[in-house]
Order: structure tokens, then sequence, then C-alpha cells
């Protein structure tokens, strides 16, 4: 009878069978099997690599493939004509959603990008997500760090403009996870003006800074042109920081900037980190609210812009930015870098929107007064608009009173009367 190994290695006929190669037989038939299967683990791999790489993606973002390609296009595609072909980045974030629907809706492609972190609730950005899919704007699923994510999204879109509103934002959680904010502040930032650096055409860059910058300045009311080196937060030095590294971006690559500091806007769809949303939330539950109050008993006041307001002030901007001239890279000539206050010009107390809300709520409320902590606040902030409007016709036309009115009407859409179901 044969043996098995004679069966696995069948002699070839005719040939002489020799007993003595059988150990050399047995060897060999295990480093073959061996060497077979290590072929068959090196082949599977390639297989999942070339798979991986044909994807796109291969990092945990959600991100590559035909059928994404295909969405960022539809998504991307301009609907009027000399329209813009727009990149908006944190398009879940508060500001982005507004913005993206603007643009959207005048005829201009816009493709969001959102990395969904959980500073807050995601499950309000998910649907603001929503919001913008019904007006079939796609958000890729990203991080601004991911630079390859950024090199495929301009390589499949040629961007006419980068909207830049994605940031770790919030004043007093920098205490907290300051790393959060050199990470999308800074890193983010840079990965962001590296692609657009090296996109060809370069895109017009417009970004979201703050009235933060002026820190500790004295002088009111703010005009661009007042010192922005006594920063009160890390928040605030990060984006002033932003401010200064744009500037390179525009001085060696040529890249057409715009700087808008935003003076703590306000509206539908906000942020729940901030007072007046925090505060609605308490209120309805008829818990106590912390307001702060400055030295001398004097009370804290803030600018605050209604939303529709600063989308008007982003739009304009990306409407009357000249071109960048860099290509491959390289400057070509001089291109404009501009900074603008995008506020409202009347500074109302934290006491007087506070009763704002009370009246719009129709519940009184159980109010802390505590001394303003040192933890990155300032006591006050007013800007001047004089800039804005003379160069991008900003004029601010809601007040604290009629905005707070549309943010608590959408608020108990939104969360319900029954004050318990906002989980944020
Ligand atoms: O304009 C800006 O540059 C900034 O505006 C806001 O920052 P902030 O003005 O501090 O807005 P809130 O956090 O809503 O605070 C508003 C006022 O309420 C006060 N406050 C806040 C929280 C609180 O529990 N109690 C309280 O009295 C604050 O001291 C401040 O005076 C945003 O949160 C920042 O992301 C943005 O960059």
């Amino acid at each position: 009878m044969p043996s098995l190994e004679d069966e696995l290695f069948p002699s070839t006929p005719g040939k002489f069978k020799d007993r003595s190669n059988r150990k050399f037989h047995r060897c060999l038939a295990s480093t073959s099997t061996m060497f077979l299967w290590a072929l068959f683990l090196i082949a599977l791999t390639a297989l999942y690599i070339s798979f991986q790489s044909f994807l796109g993606g291969g990092d945990t973002d959600k991100w590559g493939g035909i059928q994404w390609e295909r969405q960022v296009v539809a998504s991307a595609k301009v609907h009027r004509h000399g329209g813009f072909s727009v990149l908006v980045t944190g398009a879940a974030g508060f500001v982005g959603t507004h913005v993206s629907i603007a643009l959207k809706k005048r005829g201009d492609g816009v493709v969001g990008l959102d990395n969904f972190n959980h500073y807050y609730n995601p499950s309000l950005k998910r649907d603001r997500q929503k919001l913008l899919s019904q007006q079939d704007i796609f958000i890729v699923e990203g991080d601004l760090n991911n630079g390859r994510l950024l090199s495929k999204l301009f390589g499949v879109v040629e961007f006419t403009h980068v909207m830049h509103l994605a940031a770790q934002a919030g004043v007093r959680y920098a205490l907290e996870n300051p790393r959060s904010y050199i990470h999308s502040n800074i890193a983010g930032l840079v990965t962001l003006l590296e692609a657009c650096k090296n996109a060809d055409p370069q895109p017009v860059f417009v970004w979201a800074s703050s009235s933060s910058v002026y820190g500790l300045n004295e002088k009111v009311p703010f005009s661009e042109s007042d010192r922005t080196d006594q920063p009160a937060s890390l928040y605030a030095a990060t984006k002033k920081a932003g401010e200064e590294i744009a500037h390179t971006y525009n001085h060696i690559h040529g890249l057409s900037i715009t700087g808008l500091r935003f003076f703590t806007v306000y509206g539908p769809w906000g942020r729940p980190d901030m007072a007046y949303f925090s505060f609605t939330k308490n209120i309805l539950k008829g818990k106590a609210i912390t307001v702060y109050r400055g030295k001398n008993r004097v009370d804290l006041a803030r600018d605050f812009t209604y939303i529709d307001d600063i989308v008007k002030g982003c739009v304009a901007s990306l409407d009357t930015a000249g071109k960048s001239t860099g290509s491959g890279g390289k400057k070509r000539g001089p291109a404009p870098y501009r900074t603008y206050n995008l506020g409202n010009t009347s500074p109302v107390t934290v006491p007087m929107m506070v009763g704002i809300l009370e009246r719009h709520l129709k519940v009184k409320a159980k109010k802390n007064v505590v001394e303003m902590p040192g933890n990155g606040d300032v006591p006050y902030t007013h800007a001047n608009i004089t800039l804005a409007r003379i160069e991008l016709g900003y004029k601010p036309t809601t007040d604290l009173q009629t905005g707070l009115k549309k943010f608590v009407r959408w608020y108990l859409s939104y969360y319900g009367h029954t004050q318990g179901k906002a989980s944020y």
C-alpha cells in the first residue's frame, strides 16, 4: 500500500525509489506546506492593502470609495453662473450649518467637513447634518489633521473657496482640555492651510477667528488695529496664533486670507456650551444658573451677534475676497490679507440677557451671582464694525431681544416643552 507520503509526492513513473530519501521528502513536504501558507497570507494581505487604497481610505475616518467620491462631487456642483465651490469645515457646527445652507441656497456648491467630536452632544450635530442633507449638502466625516483626506478631497474637487469654521470653541473649556485647542486650532489649521497651499489653483481662504483675541485690551469699542497681544485664555491665544499662522501662508505662498473676529454668536441650532443656551435649559428645568460678575460688582457684557448677521458677513467675505496668487505652492504675487470684526455694536449685560430669556420663556430664573473666576473670561466685548461695513457691506439688523425670541422658539420646538428631554 502506498504511504501518504508516496501519495503526496508520487514518484515519477519509471524512476527508481530510494527509501533513504524519505526523511528528505518529509522535510520538503512540511517546508512546502509552510511556504504555500505564507504565500497565501502574503497574497491576502496584498489584496487587503490594494482594496484599502482603492477605497482611498485606510484611516478610521469614514471616507473613500467610488460612492463617497460621487457624493462629494455632487455636493460640490455649482448651480449658478459664476458660483463658488466651497469646502466648509465644521459644517455640522453651529455657524458651519447656517453658512452651508445659505451658500447652497444661492447656488454655490458646498462640501462639508466635520469630525463630529464629543465636545458637546453629537446628536445635535447629527441633526444639523440631516438638515444639510435635505439641502443636498454632503458632510465628509474626518479630522482636519488628516492630510491624506484633505489632499484626496482637493484632488476630487477644485474648490474655489474654503470657509474654515471648524475649531475647538469655548473659552473656559481650555482649562480642562488644553490640548484639544492645539489639535484643532493650531495643528488642524496648519494641515488645512498646507492643503490649500498645495492646491492648484489655490482656493480663497476665509476663516473664523474670535473677538477673544482682544483679550485684556481696554480700549472700546474694539477695532481691528487694536492690540491683540494680551490673550486672557488659551482659546484666545490659539485664535491669535491662527491669525499669525494664516498671515505667513499669505506672505509666503500667496493665499488670499480673510480672518473674521466673531463676537459671541447666538441663535437657533446654537452651541449648548454657551451661556444663553445652557441658561435656557436650566431655567426651564428650574435649576439655578450661575451669573458671573466682574470686579467691583460690575456686570459682564457681550456684544451678542445673531447668527443671520454673521452668515451675511461670512458670505460677503467670500464674495469680496481677491484671488490667491500662488501655484504649485509658490507665490506669484501679493494676495489679500484681511481681518474684520463681525459684531453687533451694542453690548448687553449678562443679567439683561437673562431677563430677556425669562420673558421669552415665561419662567423666572434662579440666579447665583458669583465673582467671575479667573478662567479666561473677559469682562466686556464691543465691536467696532466700521471696516466690515465699508468693505463687506456688513450691517447687523437683529437685536438681542429679537434674536433670543427666535432662539427660544427653535429651542422649544427642538427639545420640546418637556424640559427633561434636553440632554446635552
Ligand atoms: O466672541 C467670542 O470670541 C467667543 O464667544 C463665546 O464666548 P463667550 O463670549 O465667553 O460666550 P459665553 O460662554 O456664552 O458667555 C457669555 C457671557 O456669559 C457669562 N457666563 C457664562 C457661563 C456661565 O455659567 N455664567 C456666566 O455668567 C460669561 O462670563 C460671559 O460674560 C464663544 O463661546 C466663543 O467660542 C467665542 O469665540
